[in-house]
């Protein structure tokens, strides 16, 4: 792997410019002077720009989110990173070309937006049918509130369109009232996104902080390519804690594989603070129903040395990777 000529200000993030990501990448990077913010056009896009554009330094994605869970296309993608047989392999360790070098945690407070002016609540009803755009992982954290949106406009049909993030589903129901609808007038497009998305785009608010649990969060992953040698001055509100994410797969069908590696935890007092997994496939000849861990473990580099800890984690997995061992953000403890 060769360094790269990166000159380590460009940060890409789901956009278009407005999104919680955007938020976390300005949480991350705005106290650097001559940053460059830059929008792609999905959280894939993100993973592939950082692997093979040497121009862009940084990415920042979403993990999980405090109401509906996990991020499944982050976690997916990382899956597949280390699970590419392209990889650097060392003992059972895999090293992939990125790794993650911060958290950031964004207050998500959803509002309710609309492209043309003086639409309110009572006013959806007039409306043979509201059409509301947002991204999927939206639904699931404004679900009760749809609820009573119908419950309140009996007549009128509510129609939900997935959109690539929440700045897009502005875009869209600006778009979409400009066009076909405006004529007919019967119909409304409607978004769901951040206040500052709709300042953004010069739309208008119809209702504000309509998530059903208030103090919703959604913590996102800053990551670099590995071998660039870049070290920005991290934000103010990181703690001396480091969060630690490892993944890992298991010898099939070996009872107490997985009690062997938390036993590895438990040995050298390391407080794990999240458990996941996800599935895969073994590949053409191997088998379906596999499953990938992913655990995080809090350490102190002052305190901790964990090279014999990596050791032991070697022999009881088939593959391993650290995806990062970076400063834990104040904000999870709030
Ligand atoms: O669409 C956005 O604004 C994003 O940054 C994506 C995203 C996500 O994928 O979780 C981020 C935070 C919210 O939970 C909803 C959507």
């Amino acid at each position: 792997m060769t360094e790269s000529t990166s000159n380590g200000n460009t940060v890409i993030f789901l956009g278009p410019k407005g999104t919680y990501s955007h938020q976390a990448a300005l949480q991350q990077f705005g106290h650097l002077e001559g940053m460059d913010f830059t929008p792609a056009k999905s959280i894939p896009a993100c993973f592939d720009t950082l692997e093979t554009d040497p121009s862009v330094s940084y990415a920042a994605v979403p993990l999980e989110n405090s109401t509906n869970g996990q991020v499944v296309f982050c976690y997916d993608l990382l899956r597949d990173r280390m699970l590419d047989e392209s990889c650097a392999v060392e003992g059972h360790r895999i090293i992939p070309q990125l790794e993650i070098i911060g958290e950031q945690y964004v207050a998500i407070t959803h509002c309710l937006i609309s492209p043309i002016e003086g639409v309110s609540l009572d006013s959806l009803a007039s409306y043979k049918l509201v059409r509301v755009y947002s991204h999927p992982q939206v639904w699931g954290q404004v679900s009760k509130y749809m609820a009573q949106l119908k419950a309140r406009c009996p007549e009128t049909k509510f129609e939900t369109i997935d959109s690539s993030s929440t700045s897009d589903a502005v875009l869209k129901a600006i778009e979409r009232q400009q066009t076909e609808d405006s004529a007919a007038g019967d119909t409304l497009n409607l978004a769901i996104a951040g206040e500052v998305a709709a300042h953004l785009y010069n739309a208008f608010l119809v209702d504000t902080a309509i998530n059903d649990r208030l103090g919703n969060t959604t913590r996102f992953l800053i990551l670099k390519r590995v071998a660039d040698k870049l070290s920005p001055a991290p934000p103010a509100n990181v703690s001396n804690m480091h969060v630690n994410l490892l993944m890992f797969t298991l010898e099939l069908d070996d009872p107490g594989s997985l009690v062997d590696v938390l036993t590895v935890l438990k040995e050298h007092k390391l407080n794990m603070s999240s458990i996941s997994s996800r599935p895969y496939n073994g590949g053409q000849n191997g088998r379906k129903w596999q499953y990938i861990f992913y655990i995080e473990y809090d350490s102190d580099p002052a305190v901790n040395r964990m090279d014999a800890f990596y050791r032991e984690i070697n022999d009881k997995c088939v593959k391993w990777c650290l995806w990062g061992s970076f400063p834990r953000n104040q904000r999870y403890y709030q």
